[in-house]
C-alpha cells in the first residue's frame, strides 16, 4: 500500500454529511437514457428542511478495510447495485490528495483506486415509502465521499453523479429551490441541477405532509416511468409541448413569489404526472381514495376563496405533499385536515404531527380532544353530514423551504466507529 502514515495500516479517516429531501412541484417522469438516468424533461423541486427529513452518512476509508461496504439504517446492504457501482466509480476518478497532518495520514489519487470504503447511512423517516430517501440517500452518499475524497467538482458537478444513483437525487445538492436540467448531451455532462433561489427567498412557505401510508409501493418510480414511456402516447406531448412551458412559468412564478400562478402550477404537474400513470399499459395507481379526498379537500378550500390558498403534489405514492401559503393558512389547511382525518382514539397527538409541532399551537390544538371539538370547515357546511375518515391518514409532517447538503464535524454523532470503521 503506497499509503503513508506515522501509524501504518491502523488509520481509519471518516467525514459525516447530511443531505436533505426534495419534493418535485414539475415532475421528473420518464428517461432518455437508463443507466445514465438522463431524463425525458426538466423538473424543478422544493429542497425540504433537513431538521424534519433527511439523510445522515458517515464515509469512511482506511488501508485495513478489505471490501467496500454499506449500512442503511443499521443493515448491511450490497452495493454490488449498478447505480452504486456508478456513483462510487465516478467519484472515485475524480478523488485528490489528502493530508490529515495531525493523524499522520497522507494518501495519494492514486490510492483511492485501491482503498476500500465503508458507509453507514440512516433516514430519519420511512425509506421507500414515497417521501424520497432515494433522493436524500444518493445525494448524501456522493457528497459525503466528495468530500471525503478532497473532489474538487462544485455542487453541480456532484449532482450529474448523484444523479446516477437516482434521478431525483441530483436536486437535493442544493437549497430552496432548484432544476434539474434535462441537458442534451449523450453522456449526460449537462443533465445536472441548478439552483434557481435559495431557502431564504421564499420562506413564508409551510409544507404539510400526510402520510397516508408507510409501507413500501407497488410500483418502483424506476419501473413506473419506464413503462409509461414504453405505452403512453401522453407522455410524448407532456414532455414535448406541456413541461417545457410549465418550466419558464414555474420560474418566473417562484422568482416573483407569485402563490396563485404556483399553486395552478403545482397542482396541474402533479394531476397530469399521475394522469400519464393511468395512461400507462397496464395503468399505475399510485394515489388512493385518501388522495383523492385531500385533493377535494384543498380543492374547495382554495375554490371558496378569493385566491388559493394551498398547493398539492403527490409523488409515486399516496402520500400528500401540500404547501400552504404561510403559517397562517398552514394552520387553517390542518384544521381542515384534522377535521376530516382525525387519528385513532387510542392516538397520541404528540405522534399525529410531527416536524414542526408548533402548528399546533396555530392551529388552536392541544391534544385529541381539541381535534373531536374542531367545526367542519365553512366551505363544506352545506354537505351533511361531513365526513370523517377516521385513521386513513398515519401522520403528519409540518416542514417547511430547507438548506442544501452540509458537513457534520460533530463526531458523537458519527455512525461508524472512529477506531474500528464498523457501525456503533
Ligand atoms: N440513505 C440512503 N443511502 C443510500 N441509498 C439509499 C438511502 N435511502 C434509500 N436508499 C436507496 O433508495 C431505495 C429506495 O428508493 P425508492 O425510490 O424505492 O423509494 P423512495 O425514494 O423512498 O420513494 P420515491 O422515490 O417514490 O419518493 C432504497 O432501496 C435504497 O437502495
Ligand atoms: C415521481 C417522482 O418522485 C419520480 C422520482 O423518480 P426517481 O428519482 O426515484 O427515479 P429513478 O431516477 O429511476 O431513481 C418525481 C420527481 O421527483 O421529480
Amino acid at each position: 500500500m503506497a499509503v503513508e502514515s506515522t501509524k501504518k495500516e491502523s488509520w481509519v479517516l471518516t467525514v459525516m454529511a447530511q443531505t436533505p429531501t426534495n419534493i418535485a412541484v414539475i415532475k421528473y417522469w420518464g428517461k432518455r437514457d437508463e443507466s445514465l438516468i438522463l431524463p425525458i424533461n426538466d423538473s424543478i423541486s422544493v429542497t425540504l428542511d433537513p431538521s424534519h427529513l433527511c439523510t445522515t452518512t458517515t464515509v469512511a476509508v482506511s488501508p485495513s478495510f478489505t471490501s467496500d461496504r454499506m449500512w442503511l439504517n443499521g443493515k448491511e446492504i450490497p452495493l454490488s447495485g449498478g447505480r452504486y457501482q456508478n456513483c462510487l466509480r465516478e467519484i472515485r476518478s475524480r478523488a485528490s490528495d489528502v493530508e490529515d497532518a495531525e493523524k499522520g495520514i497522507k494518501i495519494t489519487k492514486k490510492d483511492w483506486e485501491k482503498l476500500h470504503l465503508h458507509i453507514a447511512s440512516y433516514n430519519n423517516f420511512p425509506t421507500a415509502a414515497g417521501l424520497a430517501s432515494s433522493a436524500a440517500g444518493f445525494a448524501c452518499l456522493v457528497f459525503s465521499l466528495a468530500k471525503l475524497m478532497n473532489v474538487k467538482e462544485d455542487n453541480g458537478q456532484l449532482s450529474a453523479i448523484a444523479r446516477q444513483g437516482s434521478g431525483s437525487a441530483c436536486r437535493s445538492l442544493y437549497g430552496g429551490f432548484v432544476k434539474w436540467i434535462m441537458g442534451k448531451d449523450d453522456k449526460g455532462s449537462d443533465s445536472i441541477a441548478v439552483q434557481l433561489v435559495d431557502e431564504n427567498h421564499w420562506d413564508e412557505l409551510v409544507i404539510l405532509i400526510a402520510v397516508v401510508s408507510s409501507r413500501q409501493k407497488e410500483t418502483s418510480s424506476t419501473s413506473g416511468m419506464r413503462e409509461t414511456v414504453d405505452t403512453s402516447p401522453l407522455i410524448q406531448h407532456r414532455a414535448a409541448e406541456v413541461v417545457p412551458k410549465r418550466i419558464l412559468q414555474m420560474e418566473e412564478a417562484i422568482k416573483n413569489r407569485d402563490f396563485p400562478t404556483f399553486v395552478q402550477l403545482t397542482c396541474s404537474d402533479s394531476n397530469q404526472f399521475h394522469a400519464v400513470c393511468l395512461d400507462t399499459s397496464p395503468p399505475i395507481f399510485y394515489m388512493n381514495d385518501t388522495s383523492h379526498r385531500i385533493i377535494s379537500c384543498v380543492e374547495k378550500w382554495n375554490r371558496s376563496e378569493e385566491t388559493p390558498q394551498v398547493a398539492y403534489t403527490f409523488d409515486a405514492g399516496p402520500n400528500a405533499v401540500l404547501i400552504a401559503r404561510n403559517r397562517k393558512t398552514a394552520a387553517l389547511l390542518l384544521q381542515r385536515l384534522l377535521f376530516h382525518f382525525p387519528p385513532q382514539s387510542d392516538a397520541d397527538l404528540n405522534s399525529y404531527v410531527v416536524g414542526d409541532k408548533s402548528i399546533l399551537k396555530d392551529a388552536g390544538i392541544q391534544d385529541i380532544k381539541d381535534i373531536e371539538a374542531l367545526p367542519p370547515p365553512p366551505e363544506i357546511k352545506d354537505i351533511i353530514p361531513a365526513q370523517k375518515f377516521t385513521g386513513d391518514v398515519s401522520y403528519f409532517i409540518c416542514t417547511k423551504p430547507g438548506k442544501g447538503p452540509i458537513l457534520i464535524t460533530d463526531e458523537d454523532k458519527a455512525l461508524l466507529n472512529p477506531e474500528t470503521g464498523l457501525p456503533k
